[in-house]
Formats: C-alpha cells, structure tokens, sequence
C-alpha cells in the first residue's frame, strides 16, 4: 500500500515500489534573456528506470533536459534558478567540474551526429579523452564492449575503421548512444532520439532503451505517446513551462489526473 511506504530523502515513490532518486530538480526556472521558460519545476528521476518528458512544443521538455548536464550553459542569455541535484549533490555549483558532469551525465541528441571520423574513433573519443584506456587493449575492449551494448557491434565489427557517417540513420543513432556508453555515464539524456529514424529503426532503438536502463539512469522526451508508454516507467507532463501531472507511465496514458494530461494523451491538443 502507498501509504505504508516510508519516504526518506532520496527517495521516490513509483507505482507500489520504493526508488533511489538519481537526480532531482526543485524548484527549476529557466529563463532566455527576459523570457521565462520554465516555473518552479520539481522533479525527480528515479535510479535505473526511463524518465519520459511529454507535453506540447514549446512546453519546456528539452529545455528542462537540458538543465540535467548544463548543457543550457552553453546558451548565451541563457539563466537558471532553482537546484538539481546528481546523487544529493547540486550539480551548479560553482567548482564543479562540467566535463566530469557531461560524462556523468550523457546526452543523445534528436539528429545522429557522429563526428566525421571512423566508427571506432567515434566511440574511442569520449575514453581518450577522459583517460578511462591504459593501453591500446584497453581501448579496443571498451569501443567494442559499448558497441556491444548499443546493439551495433555485429553490424559494424568488420569495418570498425569506415567512417561513421556512412551508416543508416538507425545505426548512426545507435553509434552515438555506443559513444554515450563508452564513457560509463550514470545517466543518459534523450533528445526525441527516434524523431529521424524510420519504424524498424525506432523499434530498435527501443527495444535498447528498454535493455539500458538495467546499468543507467534514463530521461527522454518524445513526442510519441506510444513511444513513452512503450519504454518509460514514469512520465512528465509539461505545459506552458510547468510540470501538470507526473507518475507512473502506466497510470498517466490509463487514468490521468490532469485534464491536460488527458486531452494531450488523446491527441485533443499538441
Ligand atoms: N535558445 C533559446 N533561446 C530563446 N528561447 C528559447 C531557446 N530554446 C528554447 N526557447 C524557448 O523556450 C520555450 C521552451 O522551449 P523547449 O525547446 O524547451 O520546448 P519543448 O517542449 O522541448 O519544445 P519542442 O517539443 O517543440 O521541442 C519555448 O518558448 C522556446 O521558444
């Protein structure tokens, strides 16, 4: 029974089950220049589990993604109030460490975009740079361990040296979720990662989805309410920059609280 369950800090409620809190926004307005996107949004994102983040365009799901792994810092104008925390720690803090951050806290974005360099490169860039190979083995058995695990590997093992651009779009998309891997982040941020990609490759990309979130901690927005009901276990509703309704996935898209929840779920808006 909900009401049984003891809540300490740290902990989330979803569904009947008791969940370790990954990461946590309280409070979170954002503004561009003079324009605020989004107000006093609180959210949190339970351990091993997909978070996804639905709502009309321009509601604030990506800008809310972003805040994850200050990606937001990167835009000029761009403000941010409020906290977010990795773990019980605030992530704006202001030593903190952004690379350490991004590599904690990785992102796929809605366009594949693998460098112009080859499918070994793409994901042996993220280690090099953050020292995570001692040797050229080293290297080899992490590139072909996240190729593994974004279930690229037996497509790609024969021509690891060909450049990565010069795959389909599924499997670029599933190149640049390896080269996420490659870094062991604990958290993965999805930006529409299906939105460019064909059904058979979408259902793939889901199906590895499904599979990640045993090792990481995953956030997605999408636009597809199949997608979110199919691979999410908790789901966020924004509208006009604030979070209307969040819980379990099951019971959002069956018995949604909010009004808005509904009509957007039904397709009465968005
Ligand atoms: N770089 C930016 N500069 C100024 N305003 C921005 C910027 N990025 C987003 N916005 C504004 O912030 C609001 C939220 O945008 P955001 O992209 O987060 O919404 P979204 O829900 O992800 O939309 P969509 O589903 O269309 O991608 C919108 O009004 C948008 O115009």
């Amino acid at each position: 029974m909900m009401e049984n369950i003891k809540l300490t800090a740290g902990s989330a409620p979803v569904g009947q089950k008791q969940m370790l809190t990954k990461m946590r926004g309280e409070k979170v307005c954002v503004f561009y220049g003079a324009k605020q996107a989004l107000y006093d949004v609180d959210l949190d994102v339970p351990e091993r589990q997909v978070t996804a983040l639905i709502g009309p365009s321009g509601c604030g799901k990506s800008t809310f993604l972003r805040t994850l792994n200050r990606m937001n810092d990167t835009i000029e104008g761009c403000r941010i109030v409020g906290k977010i925390t990795l773990d019980g720690e605030d992530i704006y803090q202001p030593d903190l460490d952004v690379v350490e951050l991004r590599a904690r806290v990785g992102m796929v974005f809605q366009k594949p975009n693998p460098f112009p360099k080859s499918i070994f490169e793409n994901v042996a860039y993220g280690p090099k740079i953050h020292g995570l190979a001692r040797n050229k083995t080293d290297l080899e058995e992490i590139v072909a361990t996240s190729l593994k695990r974004a279930g690229l590997f037996e497509e790609v093992k024969d021509r690891l040296d060909e450049p990565g651009t010069g795959l389909s779009g599924g499997q670029q998309q599933r190149l640049c979720i390896a080269r996420a891997i490659a870094v062991s982040p604990e958290v993965i941020l999805m930006d529409e990662p299906c939105s460019a990609l064909d059904p058979i490759a979408t259902a793939t990309v889901e199906e590895l989805i499904d599979e990640l979130k045993q090792n990481f901690t995953i956030v997605i927005v999408t636009h597809s309410m199949q997608q979110a009901a199919r691979v999410s276990q908790r789901t966020a509703m924004f509208h006009l920059g604030r979070i209307v309704e969040v819980g379990a996935t099951e019971k959002m898209f069956s018995n949604p609280d909010d009004k808005r929840t509904q009509d957007y779920i039904t397709g009465r808006f968005g």
